[in-house]
């Protein structure tokens, strides 16, 4: 349940700040198809078997490749604004490593606002395994760090994790659809207590709670 004894505050914004903000909407489809594309090239490459000639091509290719689009970079820290599926939207890093909609590696977890909170589906490969056919722990914190972060934010205002404390209650799946939802406990002055849940097939795999601090922006 939520319960904000604080008033919700507005989301700077980051131009402010010397932070460029990109319209989520307006990145263009061909950039979406070549994180894509190299989202499914991570995994080809991390599991392939092939010979040795065809690793040595697709290293020269892939490194003309980087030469390519290595010429325009964006600026570090650059926010980018995204959907929450009821109207609202929020404002992350473009490469978020876990939700950054130009990060190849990111499986982004589409957090969507719910009445409770938030909450995101997202089937994970080998790129994010730690054991045998199971999901790296770290990765699970990471995942509950951005869920609670991101719910924290939408609900009150931006801020960053200062404790993070992981329950891993049963293994976590690869191949699975796994359900992630985060809500806000309860929120004092600038601190914000949040926690999160990954489900598979119905039963929780991993339980997190946290201590958010809400950035003081200067008047
Ligand atoms: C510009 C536009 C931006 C838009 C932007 C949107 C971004 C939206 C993204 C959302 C999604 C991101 C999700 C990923 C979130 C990360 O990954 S954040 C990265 C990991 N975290 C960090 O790097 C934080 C490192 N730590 C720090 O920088 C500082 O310790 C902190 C957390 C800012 C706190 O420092 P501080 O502001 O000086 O506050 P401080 O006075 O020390 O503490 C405040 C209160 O909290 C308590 N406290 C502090 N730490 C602790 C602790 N570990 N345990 C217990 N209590 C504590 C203090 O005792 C104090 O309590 P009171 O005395 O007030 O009762």
């Amino acid at each position: 349940m939520t319960v904000n004894t604080q008033p919700t505050t507005e989301t700077p914004d980051p131009r402010a700040f010397g932070l460029p903000l990109v319209e989520g909407g307006s990145l263009p489809a061909e950039l979406h198809s070549l994180v894509s594309s190299v989202h499914d090239l991570i995994d080809a490459v991390g599991n392939t078997r092939a010979d040795t000639e065809t690793l040595a091509e697709a290293a020269a290719t892939v490194r003309g490749l980087t030469d390519r689009l290595d010429v325009d970079r964006r600026q570090v820290g650059t926010m980018v604004t995204r959907d929450l599926g009821d109207g609202t939207t929020e404002i992350g890093t473009i490469t978020n490593i876990v939700a950054g909609d130009t990060n190849p590696a990111a499986p982004r977890l589409a957090l969507m606002r719910t009445p409770e909170g938030m909450r995101a589906e997202v089937t994970l490969n080998t790129i994010y395994q730690g054991p045998p056919g199971l999901v790296h722990g770290g990765w699970i914190a990471a995942m509950l760090d951005q869920a609670v972060g991101s719910v924290s934010s939408v609900e009150t205002s931006p801020g960053l994790t200062a404790r993070l404390e992981i329950d891993y209650r049963r293994p976590t799946p690869l191949f699975t659809p796994l359900e992630i939802t985060s809500w806000v406990e309860r929120t004092e002055g600038r601190k914000v207590y949040v926690a999160g849940r990954i489900r598979a097939h119905g039963q929780v795999t991993a339980e997190g709670k946290a201590l958010m601090i809400r950035v003081e922006v200067p008047e």
